[in-house]
């Protein structure tokens, strides 16, 4: 069951999962998902650990094909992936200069890209030697190159510290605007999940419940996961931190991330 384009989705539908059931080694991994991504919106799928998460994104890229379902695309519809594990072999040496250069795009629109996720001095490093929270920049700014109609995150604040995790949200939630992608994210931070999301996605197995943060919160089978006492942190940051000293940021209005501190 590959994904087709289909002409029947409404223009404001970018893509949908019907009945979609993943079943490996006789494990029910997926049951009767049903899932639909609209232009522009954020959603994030939330759940315990092995309930699934990364299979439905796999079965929406095409990576995992699914035992019985249907997925339906917008025709050329262009996809970007930041998977939860990238681990470059060591044996074959790539600046990231190189792994940029594999995405064709606007100069204007890279130069933008590398400047807001803070990546602007690691072109010459290799990608085997990046910190986690290099990585996860570089791999992000590698995602948007492509320009794609639905942005795939899958755990993206690996590795990163708590300053640029927050960067790196406010980075996030600015890109449907931006550059008038979708976003669909795997995270196991409730703040997040509430503070940035347009739609969130409980799962486990089968899709638990979906909708609004705040009304997936006070359904009861979130609360059998997740529990009842959660306090969702408001984030507030009116300063950079540019290594040890958080100065106000002088230099950029707009979302963006900061390099990591030089040693
Ligand atoms: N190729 C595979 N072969 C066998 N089992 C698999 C395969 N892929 C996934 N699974 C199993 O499917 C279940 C769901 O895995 P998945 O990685 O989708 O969960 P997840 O919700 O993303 O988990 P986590 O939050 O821990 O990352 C797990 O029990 C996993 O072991």
């Amino acid at each position: 069951m590959s994904a087709v384009p289909s002409q029947t989705l409404s223009p404001a539908v970018l893509a949908e999962l019907k009945q979609i059931y993943v079943r490996i080694d006789e494990r029910d991994i997926l049951k009767n998902i049903d899932f639909t991504l609209h232009k522009g919106e954020i959603v994030t799928l939330i759940g315990p650990n092995g309930a699934g998460k990364s299979t439905l994104i796999k079965v929406l890229l095409g990576i995992v094909k699914p035992s019985a379902g249907e997925i339906l695309t917008q025709p050329k519809l262009k996809f970007s992936y930041v998977p939860q594990k990238f681990n470059p072999s060591h044996s074959l040496p790539l600046r990231v200069c190189d792994l940029l250069a594999l995405e064709k795009c606007d100069a204007s629109i890279k130069a933008e890209i590398i400047r807001d996720t803070g990546i602007g001095k690691l072109q010459q490093s290799k990608v085997q030697q990046l910190s986690g929270g290099e990585r996860q920049r570089v791999l992000l700014a590698r995602a948007l190159l492509r320009q794609p109609h639905i942005l795939v995150l899958d755990e993206p604040m690996q590795g990163l510290d708590i300053q640029s995790e927050a960067e790196l949200y406010d980075y996030v939630r600015s890109l449907p605007k931006k550059y008038g992608c979708a976003i669909l994210m795997v995270s196991h931070d409730l703040q997040w999940v509430m503070q940035g999301t347009h739609r969130v996605v409980c799962l486990n197995k089968h899709i638990c419940c979906s909708g609004l943060p705040e009304n997936v919160q006070q359904h009861p089978e979130y609360q059998a996961i997740f529990g009842t006492n959660r306090v969702f942190y408001q984030h507030h940051h009116d300063h950079c931190a540019h290594g040890d000293s958080a100065t106000p940021c002088q230099h950029d209005s707009r979302p963006h991330i900061h390099p990591e501190p030089e040693a």
